[in-house]
């Protein structure tokens, strides 16, 4: 069926072409399913499938690792009363070991042995000749009954941890916590302790695969070294501090150590006797010295010494906490030269760190997720794998025959953010011949935008989803030409897989080949869409998180305040909120946000009835105007930019001063993008939320951020009289919209539940704030659309 269609898109397509279309392997697949499920659906229910055999398999473990406890526990209370003599009966006693001694002879053993050949086939039990090799701290005899140094193990274990990395590979409940970092720091805190060996330890590594059993006797040391993921495959990651040594081992696929490798030296026979019970351990209180033993203290200073000038070299190379550069160059990476050509033309020498955490894993051909904050560079950090893939493409020549193939797509919700990324990528290529970025964005005709993509040159298309479907669905060509797809973009993911644009991604999405590379970027990533990113990437995806758990998404350096003043008194209030600042910065550059379009261009009207240097957009501007605006604001400043959410999300206007959000955002993601207009690039700013009291539940959604309340200001009289003739002067049509708009998303946005406050009180309150005298009726069909039919007090006209 699926072919059908494509054959009558592609009516135009020689034979010879239509065959090695019709041969590729499509996103699409068949369009219905069993019980007339279609794809997503269908995907859906499996995905829904595989995570409750997930969780059951790890309720399993849960139950295994109790009943692992309550042994221990029993073997504790009914005592061993053991002479601590090891006796021929115990030697030759073949029975199964208890878990703490099974943990003491496996750690005993780590101790003993290099962690490299710790389960060899042909490995037996510790010889003398080994132990005496050893000395110091470091050499614990096995035969005799020293406890484990479990301080060392925990410390060993918890440093891992600590420096464990925050980006890595996403698997859905197996945070990044359970992964080890191999850190040459961690190497030299305990011995030859590190992060690996604490691997090999670990009952889930696969070394550990022999039998179930010696599986489930160390599942103790398990509290200690894992802390969540019971079945994540454990991964080691390539950092900054990896030596060559570890980055050999960890070869091509997914850094991991061999699977297969462990499996085999892990056998249970390659256990030999030591899973075996030889002797019975003596109950008895061990001192403090013998679990501590004392260490040389020269040895200690040496380590000391060592370590504090290893910091001192990091810190000489990295850059301040809170700065968004890494310390790492563009030129050390392997970009094209030509592109790196530009970047210097550009000043631009250091990667963010973003661009930092992302840029190897994005050239390797992986899927990643990308969370990082507003203004830190995410843009450069997917145009930079874009360009590469393009050239790669290019060279290795598929899909040159091809009518004008399409490498790479970047999807954004906006159309200005779409000629945005399309300008940052065009200076990237500034010194490339022959490649080139388009945009696919409403407002522009339908028939010029097919003209330009047929006589420019484009690999990289940037499209918004609206526009790129209309493409799509009438059969303008470009679904031929996006077969060749290698690169699949989505910025601000979280929105664009958010309800109001996922279908049109699905759509895309079943057009574009299925064998490609899918990378997603957003400063705010919620859970519902780590979940729905699966649409998109692949199971293998990795997760790159540059914030941080527990780390707030905004920046410090944008102070935030928050002011709960009457609905009525708003638009006065901003007005001298404006005028307070622009006193205080003399080059000031504000952004005024507003619920809807409506609201925002009565907004800008009343200030520019009140003579301030003012600039709207929203979405019922024409799209050259809006182009217009943009491109000044982004060039100027001491001007103030009135703007509906159009502007919320990835814009960059340098160098704004201050964001006012009036009224409450959709979400709290919403509110974080607003205020991420501001302290862009690593520099400061202010944003200050002003909403009525009925508003206040919002607060809770942000209230892990710095939000500070601070009290409404007394009005200026001069302000509050200019603010009353001037808004007398406004045409009463505009303020009948913006209080049919503000209606409706207030009738969205309310949590009824929460105010008391009637709707038809707040509506009436809204039309004095803005000097209507009586709420204006609505169309019954306007109060349908909107649910507000029967509301009492809201006026409904025939
Ligand atoms: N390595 C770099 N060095 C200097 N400036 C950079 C670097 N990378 C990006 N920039 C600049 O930082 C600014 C912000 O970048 P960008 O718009 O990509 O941020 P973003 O993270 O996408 O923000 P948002 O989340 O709002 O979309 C741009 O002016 C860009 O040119």
């Amino acid at each position: 069926m699926y072919s059908l269609i494509l054959r009558e898109r592609s009516g135009s397509i020689t034979g010879s072409l239509w065959n090695r279309i019709s041969s590729r392997n499509m996103g699409g697949g068949p369009r219905t399913f069993p019980g007339g499920l279609n794809k997503w659906q269908w995907k859906r229910m499996h995905e829904k499938k595989a995570r409750e055999k997930e969780n059951k398999l790890l309720d399993q473990e849960k139950q295994l690792y109790e009943a692992r406890i309550r042994t221990e526990i029993r073997a504790k209370m009914w005592g061993n009363p053991d002479s601590g003599e090891k006796t021929a009966k115990s030697k030759q006693s073949h029975g199964p070991m208890s878990p703490k001694e099974h943990i003491k002879t496996l750690a005993d053993r780590f101790m003993k042995a290099g962690a490299e050949d710790f389960w060899n086939e042909n490995d037996g039990p510790v010889k003398k000749s080994d132990q005496g090799s050893r000395s110091g701290s470091d050499s614990i005899d096995s035969t005799s009954n020293s406890p484990i140094d479990v301080r060392r193990l925990v410390s060993a274990t918890c440093d891992s941890m600590g420096k464990n990395r925050v980006f890595g590979s996403s698997r859905r409940g197996f945070s990044s916590m359970s992964r080890f970092k191999r850190n040459e720091s961690s190497c030299d805190e305990g011995d030859d302790f590190d992060a690996k060996k604490l691997d090999t330890l670990s009952p889930f590594s696969p070394k550990f695969a022999g039998t179930k059993e010696k599986v489930k006797s160390s599942r103790s040391v398990v509290g200690v070294i894992r802390n969540k993921g019971l079945f994540g495959r454990r991964k080691f990651r390539k950092n900054d501090s990896s030596t060559e040594e570890d980055s050999d081992e960890e070869g091509d696929e997914g850094k991991m150590i061999g699977w297969m490798d462990m499996r085999k030296t892990g056998s249970s026979a390659s256990l030999g006797n030591h899973d075996i019970k030889l002797t019975k351990r003596v109950n008895r209180n061990v001192t403090d010295e013998e679990l501590y033993p004392p260490l040389d203290i020269n040895t200690v200073r040496e380590d000391l010494s060592k370590r504090k000038s290893v910091d001192n070299v990091m810190e000489e190379k990295q850059e301040p906490h809170d700065s968004i550069y890494s310390a790492k160059r563009f030129d050390e990476s392997c970009i094209s030269p030509l592109t790196l050509k530009a970047l210097s033309a550009s000043g631009i020498l250091k990667m963010t760190r973003v661009q930092d955490a992302t840029l190897s894993e994005c050239l390797d051909g992986k899927d990643a997720l990308v969370k990082a904050k507003t203004g830190t560079g995410k843009s450069m950090a997917f145009l930079l794998p874009a360009i590469e893939t393009v050239l790669k493409a290019m060279n290795s020549g598929k899909g040159v025959n091809k009518v004008a193939p399409i490498f790479a797509l970047i999807l954004c919700p906006t159309r200005e953010l779409a000629s945005q990324i399309a300008a940052e990528g065009k200076a990237l290529l500034k010194f490339h011949d022959g490649i080139g970025v388009q945009t696919l964005i409403g407002g522009t005709r339908f028939k010029l935008d097919q003209q330009r993509l047929e006589s420019e040159p484009c690999q990289i298309l940037i499209a918004t989803p609206g526009r790129l479907l209309d493409h799509i669905e009438n059969k303008s060509g470009l679904t031929s030409r996006l077969m060749a797809l290698k690169l699949f973009i989505v910025d601000e993911a979280d929105l664009l897989l958010d309800l109001g644009f996922r279908r049109d991604v699905e759509k895309i999405i079943d057009c574009l080949p299925r064998q490609r590379q899918s990378l997603l970027f957003s400063a705010t990533i919620p859970k519902e869409v780590r979940r729905v990113s699966q649409l998109v990437l692949k199971r293998d995806h990795s997760y790159i998180d540059t914030i941080g758990l527990g780390c707030v998404e905004t920046h410090d350096k944008v102070r935030q305040s928050c002011i709960v003043a009457p609905h009525e008194s708003h638009f006065h209030l901003v007005p001298h909120l404006l005028k307070e600042h622009i006193n205080n910065t003399p080059d000031y550059k504000i952004i005024v946000f507003c619920s809807t379009g409506m609201v925002t261009s009565l907004m800008y009207t009343l200030l520019r009835e009140m003579k301030l240097n003012v600039r709207e957009i929203h979405a019922r501007k024409p799209q050259l105007h809006r182009t217009r605006v943009s491109d000044e604001f982004k060039e100027s400043n001491r001007l103030i930019l009135v703007t509906s959410d159009v502007s919320a999300r990835g814009m960059n206007y340098p160098d704004v001063t201050l964001v006012i959000q009036v009224g409450i955002p959709s979400d709290r993601e919403q509110y974080i993008h607003r205020l991420g207009r501001t302290g862009r690039e690593g520099k400061g700013g202010e944003g200050l939320l002003l909403i009525a009291p009925w508003e206040r539940y919002f607060l809770d959604e942000l209230k892990d951020l710095p939000l500070e309340p601070i009290p409404a200001p007394d009005l200026d009289s001069i302000v509050k009289h200019q603010v009353d003739q001037s808004m007398a002067k406004i045409d009463t049509s505009i303020k009948e919209a913006a209080y049919h708009a503000w209606l409706g998303y207030y009738n969205s946005v309310r949590e009824t539940g929460r105010d008391k406050t009637t709707l038809a009180e707040l509506a009436n309150r809204f039309c004095h704030s803005i000097g209507l005298e009586k709420p204006p009726a609505l169309f019954r069909r306007t109060a349908v659309k909107m649910g507000l039919k029967g509301i009492s007090g809201i006026p409904i006209r025939k």
